[in-house]
C-alpha cells in the first residue's frame, strides 16, 4: 500500500517537459519535492534526466530521432519511470502550468473536455506555450482517465488588475471582446509574494516590485500580495526583451514591416517570438549566461539593453503603485546573475537604491546595502510548488462532503494548503 500521497506537476514547453513530484507531509501538511527533472530535446534528440530532493541525478536516458518525436510515448515513459522510482507514493493528481487562461479562467480549474477546448481557443495568444501546455493534458486524459488533472494559469494572479492597468487605449468594443492586458508569470508572482510575506512579515502589506527574469521575463507591481500592474499584456510578448522575444515595440513597427517588407502574420510571429530579444540583438545567443561569458561586443550590447529596459520598468511599476517598499529578483537570470542584478540596481541609484556587492555575488536572500533606501531580495521562485498547492486544494474542495478520499479514489486528502 502507498505510504504517501503525491502530486505530479507538469510544465510543458515547446521542446521540453519539466516535471516535479511533491509529496505531502501528513504531519505538517507541507509539500516537499521528492523528484524533479525534465525531458528536453523533444522532437529532435529527447533526453531524460531526474534529480532527487538533494539535486543528485538519479536517472538519465536518451532517445533516437524517431522516438524523440513521440510525445505521448515520452510521457508514458515518464509515468512508468515515476511508478517504479517512487513505489511508496500514490500520484493522486496532476497539476499543469497553463500560460493563458483568457477571461474565462481566473483560478485553477479541473481539466475536462470543455475546459480543454476553451483553452485551445487561446493558442493564438500564446503560440510558444499554450499548445504544449495542453498536449500532456490530453495524453493523460486518454491514458489515465481516472487521474484528476488541474490547470493552473499564469494569467490568474493578474485577474484583478485595476482597469487602468488592464485596458488598452483602443475602441472599447475590442476590450469587450477580450483584447486587454492579462499579464503572465502569475504562479511565480504568487509564490514569491507569499514567500516574502512569510520571511518578512513586516512587508506583507508593502508595495513590492518583482522582477521575474528568465527565458521569458516580466515584472509585476504587487501591493499587499495583489497584482496592481505588470509588463506583459495581451500576450507574453510585451514588456522587457526576453531570450528570443522582442518585448514592447511601437505598433508602428509592425505596420511598417507589413507594408514595406510584405510580412504577414506568420512571419511577424516568427520574428517577434523566436528571432528577437537577446538573440536578435546579440546575433549570438538567447541565453543570458552565454552572453555574459562572451567577450563579443554584440553580447555586451544585448545584456546592456536588457538591464536598461528592466530598470526602466522597475520605475514604471513603482509609479503604478505610488511608491516602492521592496524589490525582488527571481527566475533563472534574477536568481543566478549577480551581473544583471548589479547593473539593474546601479541604474536605479537615483532612487537611493544600493546593493551590497558581497551579498549580491553570493545571491544572498537580501542583497541591499545598509544605506539602501529599500531592501532588495533574491527569492528563488517555485511555480511547481504553487501548482501542487492549488491542485491539492482544489481536490480537497471537490472531495465529497470535504471528506478525505479513500485509497480507491484517486483524490487527495489535502485540506487547504494556503501558503508556501
Ligand atoms: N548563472 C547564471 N548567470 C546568468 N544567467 C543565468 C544563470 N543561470 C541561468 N541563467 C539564465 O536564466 C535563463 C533561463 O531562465 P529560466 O527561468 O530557467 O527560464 P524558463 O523557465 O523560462 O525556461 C537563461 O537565459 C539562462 O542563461
Ligand atoms: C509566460 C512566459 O513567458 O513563460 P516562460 O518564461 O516560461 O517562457
Ligand atoms: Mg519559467
Amino acid at each position: 500500500m502507498s505510504r504517501y500521497q503525491s502530486c505530479l506537476v507538469l510544465n510543458a514547453g515547446s521542446s521540453s517537459l519539466k516535471f516535479s513530484v511533491l509529496r505531502r507531509d501528513e504531519a505538517t501538511e507541507d509539500l516537499h519535492p521528492v523528484l524533479n527533472g525534465q525531458i528536453a530535446g523533444i522532437g529532435t534528440d529527447a533526453r531524460f534526466e531526474a534529480r532527487d530532493a538533494n539535486r543528485r541525478v538519479v536517472a538519465q536516458r536518451r532517445w533516437n530521432a524517431e522516438d524523440s518525436q513521440r510525445r505521448g510515448a515520452l510521457l508514458e515513459y515518464l509515468l512508468a519511470w515515476l511508478g517504479q522510482a517512487l513505489p511508496e507514493d500514490r500520484i493522486v493528481a496532476a497539476g499543469h502550468r497553463v500560460v493563458h487562461g483568457g477571461r474565462g479562467y481566473s483560478r485553477p480549474v479541473r481539466v475536462t473536455p470543455e475546459v480543454l477546448s476553451a483553452l485551445e481557443a487561446l493558442v493564438p495568444l500564446a503560440p510558444l506555450h499554450q499548445p504544449h501546455n495542453l498536449a500532456p493534458m490530453r495524453a493523460l486524459a486518454a491514458s489515465h482517465p481516472d487521474l484528476p488533472q488541474v490547470a493552473c494559469f499564469d494569467t490568474a494572479f493578474h485577474a484583478e488588475l485595476p482597469w487602468v492597468a488592464s485596458t488598452y487605449a483602443l475602441p472599447q468594443e475590442l476590450s469587450y471582446e477580450g483584447v486587454q492586458r492579462y499579464g503572465f508569470h502569475g504562479l511565480s508572482y504568487e509564490y514569491v509574494s507569499q514567500r516574502l510575506a512569510a520571511l518578512r512579515p513586516e512587508l506583507a502589506n508593502a508595495r513590492v516590485v518583482v522582477c521575474h527574469l528568465g527565458n521569458g521575463s516580466s515584472l509585476a507591481a504587487v501591493h499587499a500580495g495583489r497584482g496592481v500592474d505588470t509588463t506583459m499584456g495581451f500576450t507574453a510578448l510585451d514588456g522587457v526583451p526576453m531570450g528570443t522575444r522582442s518585448g514592447s515595440l511601437d505598433p508602428g513597427v509592425l505596420l511598417y514591416l507589413m507594408r514595406e517588407k510584405g510580412m504577414g502574420a506568420d512571419a511577424l510571429e516568427d520574428l517577434l517570438y523566436r528571432r528577437s530579444g537577446l538573440l536578435g540583438v546579440s546575433g549570438l545567443s538567447s541565453d543570458m549566461r552565454a552572453l555574459q561569458e562572451s567577450t563579443d561586443p554584440a553580447a555586451r550590447r544585448a545584456v546592456e539593453l536588457f538591464c536598461f529596459r528592466v530598470a526602466k520598468e522597475v520605475a514604471a511599476m513603482a509609479g503604478s503603485m505610488g511608491g516602492i517598499d521592496a524589490l525582488v529578483f527571481t527566475a533563472g537570470i534574477g536568481e543566478n546573475s549577480p551581473g544583471v542584478r548589479a547593473e539593474v540596481c546601479s541604474r536605479l541609484g537615483w532612487m537611493g537604491l544600493a546593493i551590497d556587492d558581497y551579498a549580491n555575488g553570493r545571491s544572498a536572500l537580501e542583497i541591499s546595502a545598509d544605506d539602501s533606501i529599500l531592501p532588495v531580495f533574491v527569492l528563488p521562485t517555485n511555480e511547481e510548488k504553487m501548482i501542487a498547492l492549488h491542485t491539492l486544494a482544489m481536490l480537497a474542495a471537490s472531495a465529497p462532503n470535504g471528506r478525505e478520499a479513500d485509497e480507491g479514489q484517486p483524490c487527495s486528502t489535502a485540506r487547504t494548503p494556503a501558503t508556501c
